[in-house]
């Protein structure tokens, strides 16, 4: 027992403000610095999001050119995290890859020699955001092409980020449709508060060490499947179920085993992901691209049955799941491309924590043995 009120998971806490984003459960909306995601998602490219969350504003054309300038460069697969990646076992867990990749960028940005002069400027920050931002496609390709035992396609200056994103995974230019909904999920996944890994991200800044690092910290808080494993387990629920008449009998012997359900629940909205609508539209339209009714019956089937029998609603990775799916991402790419996603949310944090920064360090009600004396120990 003990006298102070605890608040386990820190849920329903406000840890601090943002001026990022706004999740607000009762209206079911998100904002990405006041626009609604839905919009964006409608009409934007992803970069010009990733301006939006480091910025604050929707870029103008000099700025979209000043992002293409600066980030294509960055495009290419460097040798050093090529042969880092290559060094690691066949079998090694795709965001052990991502992390891996990540601490070699970070080594070689050299950013632990200015933390002893008070760190970098924001200006630094941000040109490494959009350096890391611009380089994660060709890992996350690569990651999916290695295992299949492929090499690396060279990536395209004329191509959008989508379009440039899905070309260095197949190799091929993508359909229109394609991209679209891949632009989607992006966007849909770049940013949303306080989540687990994006507090990681701000915890690791409060100590001001450096945004790299930050990022790695993130990346392991997303692998988990609570959080953005999800999406992965999702395409594993639906490969284990198989077709939309088994759902029945499959949920009847997974809700007597106890166990969670993927892609279903979440801590913060508890009547409906309000990105949910956005990623279904287009799942629906991959559907129909690649004539796969059958997957949308199964989809509909699993999300019928859940919400009736428990009452709790999908989240973003129950229709992304299928929709990486279609687009010929292979399962365990799944939760990399969340990463390539949130890592414009995460700087955005890490900027902003910088800007106001507070050591994060709460406290613990201790619950072990009192004092006690060691075996032997005599007082000096
Ligand atoms: C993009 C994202 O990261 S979204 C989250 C992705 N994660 C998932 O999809 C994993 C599955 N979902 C979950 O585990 C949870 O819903 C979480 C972790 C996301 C949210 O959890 P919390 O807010 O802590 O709620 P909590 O886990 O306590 O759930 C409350 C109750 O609902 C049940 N519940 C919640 N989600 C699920 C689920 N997906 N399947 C089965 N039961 C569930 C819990 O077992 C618990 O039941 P109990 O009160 O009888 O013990
Ligand atoms: O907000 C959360 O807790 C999890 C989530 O949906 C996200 O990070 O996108």
């Amino acid at each position: 027992m003990t006298e102070h009120e605890i608040h386990r998971g820190l849920a329903g806490i406000y840890a601090d403000s943002t001026a990022i984003s706004r999740v607000d459960p009762d209206s079911n909306s998100l904002l990405y610095r006041g626009y609604p995601v839905q919009q964006l998602a409608d009409t934007q490219p992803f970069e010009a999001v990733a301006l939006l969350l480091w910025n604050g504003e929707l870029p103008t054309q000099d700025e979209l050119e000043w992002l293409r300038v600066n980030g294509r460069p960055h495009r290419p697969l460097r040798d050093d995290v090529r042969a880092a990646l290559d060094a690691l076992p066949p079998g090694a867990h795709p965001m052990d890859e991502i992390r891996t990749a990540v601490s070699v960028i970070g080594a070689r940005e050299g950013e632990g020699e200015s933390l002893h002069e008070g760190g970098p400027t924001r200006e630094e920050n941000v040109a490494r955001s959009l350096r890391l931002f611009a380089a994660l496609p060709a890992i996350v390709a690569y990651g999916q092409r290695r295992r299949h035992g492929l090499t690396p396609v060279p990536p395209r200056e004329d191509l959008t980020y989508a379009q440039n994103f899905l070309w260095m995974t197949h190799g091929e230019l993508p359909d229109p449709v394609v991209v679209d909904a891949f632009n989607r999920s992006m966007i849909l996944y770049a940013e949303h508060t306080f989540n687990a890994s994006t507090f990681t991200a701000r915890v690791i800044a409060s100590t001001l060490s450096d945004l790299h690092s930050a990022v790695v910290g993130a990346i392991g808080a997303l692998k988990g499947p609570l959080h953005g494993g999800a999406n992965e387990m999702v395409m594993h629920t639906f490969d284990e179920i198989g077709t939309a008449d088994a759902v029945g009998p499959w949920l009847d012997q997974a809700l007597a085993a106890h166990r969670k359900i993927m892609g279903f629940g979440h801590r913060v909205y508890k009547h409906g992901d309000s990105r949910v609508p956005t990623m279904r539209a287009a799942l629906g339209t991959l559907v129909e691209h690649y004539d796969r009714p059958d997957l949308l019956a199964l989809y509909e089937a699993l999300e019928r049955e859940f919400v009736e029998r428990k009452g709790i609603y999908p989240n973003l990775d129950f229709p992304s799941g299928p929709a990486y799916h279609l687009m010929g991402f292979d399962t365990p790419t799944f939760t990399p491309l969340f990463v390539a996603a949130r890592v414009i949310g995460w700087t955005a944090h890490i900027l902003e924590q910088q800007e106001h920064n507070a050591l994060i360090r709460p406290l613990a009600a201790y619950t072990g043995a009192p004092e006690r004396q060691v075996p032997g120990w005599s007082a000096p």
